[in-house]
């Protein structure tokens, strides 16, 4: 593969490593992120495993074309307020293989069956810490709580389980050895509206993170699923100022749910784009619908634990919970009926076993022709709420200075047991498209749970 040609042409600016001070920050499935303290950047780059082709000049449109769909189909359904825009940087191969290299000793081994092969990636804000904006009415310690939410609203054909995705997916995931424990957490409970039950998901996320909860101490990873309670307890005691037998984790769990639920539109010069993220011919999410599928939930496997609660209530205008479900609702149909409509598009089909990142630009650039209108198709449409129910959110607080008059107007959440008043800033990261292949694989994924759920690990 040839990847020395410089791809200035797409804004690509050269990126040389050791121009900078780099830490490793992080990696997902699909990309492994690197920290620039100095800066407060990260540079995310996209991982390969051995079996993907991809040419440099795919790889360019590919990357390019994500850089677009984040700022012109997520960027308005979420609000500026939520999303930043990344740039395009390129590396030479030298410097791909050093960082190979040297990330060796620090990467999780669940995590090398893919590394780093393509010379380009996306340089953001680093979100773990607060914009300068704010930081400057702070003192100096700052903590970030990165959450995965996953699926929080499903479409009719989605809801006769008795129990969501994610909590049916716990038995995958136990099955095949992937967590040692289930985790108490449901999407659904945080995504509900109800204050007792979002808090209730909140401090199940606490004290059982698996993926989908990580606490950053200043730039640094200090709790997660490698992490013990006492290690917990640590963090927030470093965290929130000591009072006399309160919870720890009930507190940061308020702390968290006001910045989950605060309205933060028209903060920052968060201006929206004209008419918000609803565009004409989206399905409104509606929590009436559920109703008429209550009577065939029952049919379906029981796991050795309560039902989900499927219940909800509007949540407030302009939070980044209800951005998030939301968006996930831009589906209304489902993973089995899309995939149907799927194999019966002649356009698409040819896509759809492929997982090649040259095979995602066609139908990205179709969304973005579109933007965010009517004239999406329901796969369209489903490709967009599968960004959403992937997505991770970085919510980062900083302790305001006392009797600092200015910040008055700026986002900020209360510890009422200490009344100690943090600012606070949220952002969405990874956004970038999903395959076509997606809707396969999700298919499948789908399958596989559903077996593991007939014979569920107790
Ligand atoms: O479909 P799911 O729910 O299994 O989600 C996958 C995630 O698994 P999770 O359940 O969060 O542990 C998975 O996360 P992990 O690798 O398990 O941390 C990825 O986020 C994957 O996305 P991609 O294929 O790399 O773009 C996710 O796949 P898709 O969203 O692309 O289907
Ligand atoms: N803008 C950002 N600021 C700070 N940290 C970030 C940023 N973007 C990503 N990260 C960190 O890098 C990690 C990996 O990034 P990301 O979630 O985009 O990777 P991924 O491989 O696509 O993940 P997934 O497996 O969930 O699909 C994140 O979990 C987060 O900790």
């Amino acid at each position: 593969m040839d990847f020395s040609t410089p791809p200035e042409d797409l804004g690509a600016v050269k990126f040389v490593l050791a121009s900078h001070e780099w830490q490793y920050r992080g990696e997902g499935n699909a990309k492994i992120a690197i920290s620039l303290p100095a800066e407060k950047k990260v540079v995310l780059l996209p991982k390969s495993d051995k079996t993907d082709n991809i040419n440099n000049s795919d790889f360019w449109h590919w990357i390019s074309t994500n850089v677009k769909f984040i700022n012109c189909i997520m960027k308005p359904i979420f609000g500026d307020m939520f999303v930043s825009s990344p740039s395009l940087v390129y590396l030479s191969s030298y410097d791909i293989q050093l960082l190979n290299e040297t990330l060796a000793s620090v990467r999780p081994e669940k995590r090398k069956d893919k590394e780093l092969l393509l010379c380009g990636g996306e340089l953001c804000s680093d979100h773990v810490y607060l914009p300068s904006s704010l930081s400057a009415f702070c003192k100096s310690k700052s903590f970030c709580i990165e959450l995965k939410p996953k699926q929080g609203v499903f479409p009719l054909s989605e809801r006769q389980f008795r129990n969501c995705l994610f909590c049916r997916k716990q038995q995958l995931k136990m099955k095949e050895g992937l967590v040692c424990q289930k985790s108490l957490y449901c999407p659904l409970d945080l995504f509900s509206g109800s204050w007792e039950r979002m808090k209730n998901a909140l401090v199940s996320l606490l004290c059982s993170p698996q993926n989908n909860l990580r606490i950053f101490h200043d730039g640094c990873l200090v709790y997660d699923e490698d992490h013990s309670d006492s290690d917990l307890q640590k963090v927030l005691m470093e965290w929130l100022p000591s009072v006399p037998k309160s919870n720890l984790v009930e507190r940061i769990s308020s702390i968290l749910l006001q910045a989950l639920t605060k309205d933060f539109s028209g903060i920052e010069g968060g201006k929206e784009s004209p008419g918000g993220w609803v565009f004409e011919g989206a399905p409104p999410f509606d929590p009436e619908m559920e109703s008429h599928v209550y009577s065939t939930r029952d049919a379906l496997p029981h796991l050795p634990q309560p039902p989900c609660n499927y219940d909800s209530q509007e949540l407030p205008e302009g939070c980044i919970l209800r951005r998030l479900v939301e968006a996930q609702a831009v589906d209304n149909l489902g993973t089995a009926l899309v995939h149907d409509l799927l194999k019966s598009h002649q356009q698409y089909s040819i896509s759809m076993d492929y997982s090649l990142k040259s095979e995602s630009i066609n139908y990205v650039n179709n969304i973005l022709s579109k933007g965010c209108s009517s004239e999406l198709d329901p796969i369209e449409r489903y490709l967009i709420a599968a960004v959403a129910r992937d997505c991770s959110i970085l919510i980062t607080f900083q302790e305001l200075k006392e009797d600092c008059k200015e910040a008055q107007n700026l986002p900020q959440v209360v510890d009422e047991d200490s009344r100690t008043h943090f600012l606070c800033h949220i952002a969405a990261v990874d956004l970038e498209p999903k395959p076509m292949s997606c809707i396969n694989s999700q298919m499948k994924k789908k399958a596989s749970i559903l077996e593991a759920c007939q014979q569920p690990v107790l």
